[in-house]
């Protein structure tokens, strides 16, 4: 049987439970899903919080620009972020790997080539590539938080059946709703372009897109017909209730 080709991006919000803090609890939430549904599902990752990591126990200076820090950051806490999604996944018996990718390797035909292969491989052998950016050489994603463009870009080129984005909301809501203070999820979303008119405004916590990357990244997974499902990554099992239709979410076919 052919499996279903999940592309699971976590955010930063997600990854910490909204605090200054890593959630190992969160990572095994998730192992624990991929675990149970590794029959008849695939996973790929793109995971932020390599930044959130470093700031964990670290704080750098520079006179320089702010965002030379955050990369500088983000090389520190990347190979820890690994080490912990490994630690985690391998007791459950799950296989890790690490891919590190930047905007730029989606606009060279080598490149994307090297990158389906690459995975192909991984996958075929039982491995869950965990991607994020390459942030000593791109700022894009830092910038703008664009982790889940990322995401939406490698569920294209990889022909996901499903591209998840795990945030800290039961999905998209209505701006009105946001603006009564009685959030109300939108569930399926058949005309995109009034999607565009939901986003509020707010600033993002801890990662740095907000809804308006998420917005961009379901243009791009559109584009190559991935269905995306933004999903409240905070609940525990959410990827199994999304599936089973339990909690609240957005779909957008
Ligand atoms: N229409 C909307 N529905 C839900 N959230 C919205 C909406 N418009 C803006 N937001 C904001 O987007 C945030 C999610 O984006 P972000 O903080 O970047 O998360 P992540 O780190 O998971 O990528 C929400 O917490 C909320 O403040
Ligand atoms: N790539 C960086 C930051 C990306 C980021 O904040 O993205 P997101 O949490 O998806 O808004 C990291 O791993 O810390």
């Amino acid at each position: 049987m052919k499996k279903k080709r999940i592309l699971l991006k976590i955010g930063s919000n997600t990854l910490t439970k909204e605090t200054d803090n890593i959630s190992r609890g969160k990572i095994e939430d998730i192992a624990n899903q991929i675990a149970k549904l590794q029959d008849t599902c695939e996973f790929i990752i793109v995971s932020s919080g390599a930044i959130a990591v470093a700031k964990q126990f670290v704080k750098l200076e520079s006179k320089r620009k702010e965002i030379f820090v955050k990369q500088a950051l983000a090389s520190i806490g990347q190979p820890h972020l690994i080490r912990i999604y490994q630690e985690i996944f391998r007791e459950l018996g799950l296989l890790t790997s690490q891919c590190l990718l930047s905007y730029s390797d989606f606009e060279k035909q080598e490149s994307k080539t090297n990158i389906v292969n690459t995975i192909n491989v991984l996958v075929n052998n039982n491995y869950i590539p965990i991607i994020n950016e390459n942030d000593t050489v791109a700022t894009d994603e830092i910038k703008f938080g664009d982790n889940d463009k990322l995401g939406a870009l490698t569920a294209s080129l990889l022909s996901a059946d499903l591209f998840i984005i795990a945030t800290n909301t039961n999905g998209i809501y209505t701006k009105e709703s946001i603006e009564k203070g009685t959030p109300k999820t939108i569930e399926l979303v058949e005309d995109f372009n009034a999607l565009k008119h939901q986003v509020v405004n707010s600033k993002s916590t801890h990662g740095t897109g907000g809804m308006q990357s998420k917005i961009d990244a379901i243009s791009v997974a559109k584009q190559s017909n991935v269905e995306t499902w933004i999903v409240n990554g905070l609940e525990d099992n959410f990827i199994i209730n999304a599936l089973e239709n339990k909690i609240l979410f957005t779909k957008i076919k």
